[in-house]
């Protein structure tokens, strides 16, 4: 970054830019390009927290700055990079506490300083500048599917039905709220950090800060978890010197919940390079769990008491944390995924011991990868049951389980008319036990 760069902001605006075009050709995960490009614009991190604010505000109303920009380019460039140029300085118009001349100079400057964009500034200042004089007539049709791409909408309404699908398209408007997971004394943690301590045993944060900067996080007292993502784990009731296996284990929020609870977690990932993430994580909270960098298939170790798979999926439950999902993945995807869910699944159930319990779970919306997946596995294995999960265990929330005694979280529920951070991830779990 050079001096002038840090005059107008162009710093941070160039890599939201990167990293929203990056995202998009590559279909990868845009905390991922995040990651990769960040170094390489050398910004302050407080510069680094607008790129991302940029980004993901971009992809969570890309439908809405898509349709305000194509009603104002006059069939105009389909030059993909100028498209998502526009689109970041729209966001920046419409979406976020900028001023509109900064976020229309940083754009017309970043065109100008690109070889093939150099002749567009003159454009962009019009078509961004008209975004803001029209904003309140752009603002006033929100359309509850306007953010939603068409092939997400046709599924969940069909899974969900029209009513319930519509409140979740609605509830991926807002940011999901930030929840932790605590090793002890939860009502304590949620006064000290001014959080409201959910039915669930999780903490949610009101104020957004630094979460390095809370008490606690030195002392490894706690660690974030969404709520939802925090109930598979604690579904499978580890007791102290179980063995217990992890199959999909990292970053490690729910490896950290089983040895919390005092179990012999082996937690196994294939991405050496994630499950690197899960051991400096477990350091940090001073928790124990061996570790292994292997396919989960190809594990080869005497039968577990007790196994949680988190298996990989889609990811579509996240979409409020994770925008740029719904826009990167497909059908074809979930297709993929669905098969190796089902192959986890069903290594799962040959390394567990007779008696033993197994807790499947994945924080996607789709049926293939949750309640098919379920109806499959115990079609494929009469040795298992399942064992249905009750309204207790889940801190009352009845709304959230399934008639079969799954639990599906939509990111509609835990919808608190008190505060503003509301919702949960989406996640399904359910829960099997081998015959004895
Ligand atoms: C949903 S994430 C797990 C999140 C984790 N359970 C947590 O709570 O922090 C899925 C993980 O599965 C891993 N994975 C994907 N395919 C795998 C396989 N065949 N064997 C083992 N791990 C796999 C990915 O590297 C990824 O870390």
């Amino acid at each position: 970054m050079n001096q002038s760069d840090d005059q107008v902001g162009l710093g941070p605006r160039r890599l939201a830019w990167m990293a929203v075009t990056e995202t998009m050709k590559r279909r990868v995960p845009l905390d991922d390009v995040l990651e990769e490009l960040s170094p390489k614009e050398n910004l302050s991190p407080r510069d680094e927290a607008l790129a991302r604010a940029i980004a993901i505000v971009t992809f969570r109303r890309l439908g809405t700055l898509g349709r305000a920009l194509n009603e104002r380019l006059n069939r105009g460039p389909k030059d993909e990079r100028l498209l998502h140029l526009l689109a970041i300085g729209a966001a920046q118009i419409l979406f976020l506490d900028v001023p509109d001349h900064a976020a229309v100079d940083s754009a017309v400057r970043l065109a100008q300083e690109d070889a093939k964009l150099g002749h567009a500034g003159g454009f962009i200042n019009a078509v961004l500048r008209r975004v803001a004089r029209e904003r309140d007539m752009i603002l006033s049709q929100q359309e509850s599917w306007l953010d939603t791409p068409t092939w997400l909408e046709e599924r969940w309404v069909a899974q969900y039905g029209e009513e319930l699908a519509t409140k979740i398209a609605e509830a991926h408007r807002s940011m999901a709220s930030v929840d932790i997971s605590v090793k002890g004394d939860a009502a304590g943690w949620a006064e000290r950090l001014g959080g409201i301590f959910l039915p669930t045993g999780s903490i949610r944060l009101v104020e957004r800060t630094a979460i390095r900067d809370l008490p606690g996080f030195d002392e490894g007292a706690w660690w974030v978890q969404d709520a939802a993502a925090a109930l598979p784990a604690r579904l499978l009731h580890a007791k102290p010197n179980e063995r217990i296996a992890d199959l999909c284990a990292a970053p490690g929020g729910k490896t950290a919940q089983l040895a919390a609870a005092g179990a012999e977690v082996l937690a196994v990932d294939r991405s050496a390079k994630r499950l690197k993430r899960l051991e400096e994580n477990l350091a940090r909270l001073n928790l124990k769990a061996a570790t292994r960098a292997i396919d989960a298939e190809k594990l080869d170790e005497a039968p577990f008491d007790a196994i949680l798979l988190d298996a990989p999926c889609s990811a579509t439950g996240t979409i409020r944390r994770h925008p740029d999902v719904a826009w990167t993945k497909s059908e074809e995807d979930i297709r993929k995924l669905s098969g190796l869910q089902t192959r986890l699944l069903d290594k799962a159930a040959s390394l567990l011991k007779p008696g033993g319990r197994l807790v499947y779970c994945t924080c996607s919306l789709e049926a293939e990868e949750g309640e098919r997946q379920a109806e499959g596995f115990l079609a494929r294995h009469p040795e298992f049951v399942r064992q249905p999960i009750r309204a207790d265990e889940i801190g009352g929330l009845d709304q959230c389980l399934t008639p079969e005694g799954d639990v599906r979280t939509l990111p509609c529920h835990l919808v608190s008319p008190e505060h503003e951070r509301s919702g949960l991830d989406g996640f399904y779990v359910a829960r099997f036990v081998k015959a004895s």
